[in-house]
């Protein structure tokens, strides 16, 4: 069924501290009571789950009165960049199970300095609502979950979270994908630094599969790593109710499994962030067990092996 099978480690990271309130931090143990395990095993996956990161904030870092909890997310930023790092260098595939979006300031610079050790590029697709391009200087909320990708970019320093020489993520290796919430500082620093937005209106006109295509090519071509970040309010409210920071609008359920089934076939995923579910606002599981079907559409599972139909 599924055409590779891969060696993936779960990484949990119940992280809460980055959004602007509690429940995040629930995430990872929903994530496995839906069975995101036993989902892989049975696609044909070898599973190793490392368990909860734990942390204790990181007292080196300054309390800044523009980035909450800087300490709390700090701490998790570095932890995630080693084990990222390192479960990629071993040759597994990571699998980070969050927590809020902030994670991926770890998440993607782990990544980063992995890509740059094989000289390779590394790319970003960004599942999202919003663009997450906030800095300290330009947030309206103070909460980090808005600020990863300026951060993986260079863009955003908050202190020294992380060695001064980190590599960057080049702003026009990123891909968001889904976006309809961008504050007015936000929306600027993207269109200045060139990052490749794919908004709801794009996804409507040009619809999902040409825009993947699309995204797929310059991976190939490029030779790049390609890191997925998955924010549940990637997904409209209504499939997916279990996330603090709901957009109505968002992506169906089957543009959302097109995605994952594409990016399969694709064979260019190095690495997935499933982020932002908050088990408190879920209705009974259901956010939690449309994250696992999502992955496992990413892990090769199909309706049907193409083509259905005879030539
Ligand atoms: N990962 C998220 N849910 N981010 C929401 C960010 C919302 C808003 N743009 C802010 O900076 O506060
Ligand atoms: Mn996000
Ligand atoms: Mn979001």
């Amino acid at each position: 069924m599924n055409a590779q099978s891969r060696s993936v480690t779960l990484i949990g990271a119940p992280l809460e501290e980055g959004s602007g309130r509690r429940g995040a931090a629930m995430g990872p143990a929903a994530l496995r009571i839906a069975g995101v395990d036993q989902t892989l095993i049975e696609l044909g996956h070898d599973v190793a789950d490392i368990g909860d990161l734990r942390i204790v904030p990181a007292m080196d870092l300054p309390n800044h009165p523009k980035a909450h909890n800087l300490r709390i997310v700090g701490a998790f930023t570095r932890a995630l960049e080693s084990s990222v790092h390192d479960v990629a260098a071993s040759g597994r595939f990571p699998l980070i199970l969050g927590g809020d979006h902030s994670l991926s300031m770890g998440s993607v610079s782990g990544m980063a300095r992995y890509a740059a050790s094989k000289d390779r590029p590394l790319f970003v697709l960004w599942l999202d609502a919003h663009a997450d391009f906030n800095s300290p200087a330009t947030s309206p909320s103070g909460n980090i979950h808005g600020m990863p990708v300026a951060f993986f970019c260079g863009e955003a320093e908050f202190a020294e979270i992380l060695p001064k020489d980190r590599p960057f993520v080049d702003p026009k290796n990123v891909f968001q994908v889904g976006i309809r919430s961008v504050d007015a500082r936000e929306r600027e620093e993207i269109h200045e630094h060139g990052v490749n937005v794919f908004d709801m209106r794009a996804i409507d006109e040009q619809g999902i599969g040409a825009i993947m295509r699309e995204i797929l090519d310059v991976v190939t071509k490029a030779n790049g790593l390609l890191h997925v970040s998955l924010d549940l309010d990637f997904l409209d409210p209504e499939i997916a109710p279990g996330v603090g920071t709901t957009v109505p609008g968002g992506a169906t359920f089957r543009e959302a499994h097109l995605v994952m089934e594409m990016l399969s076939d694709s064979g260019l995923v190095s690495s997935l962030d499933l982020v932002e579910l908050n088990p408190f606002l879920d209705d009974r599981g259901k956010s939690a067990r449309i994250l696992v079907e999502l992955t496992a559409s990413l892990f090769g599972r199909r309706i049907f092996d193409r083509p259905t139909r005879a030539a």
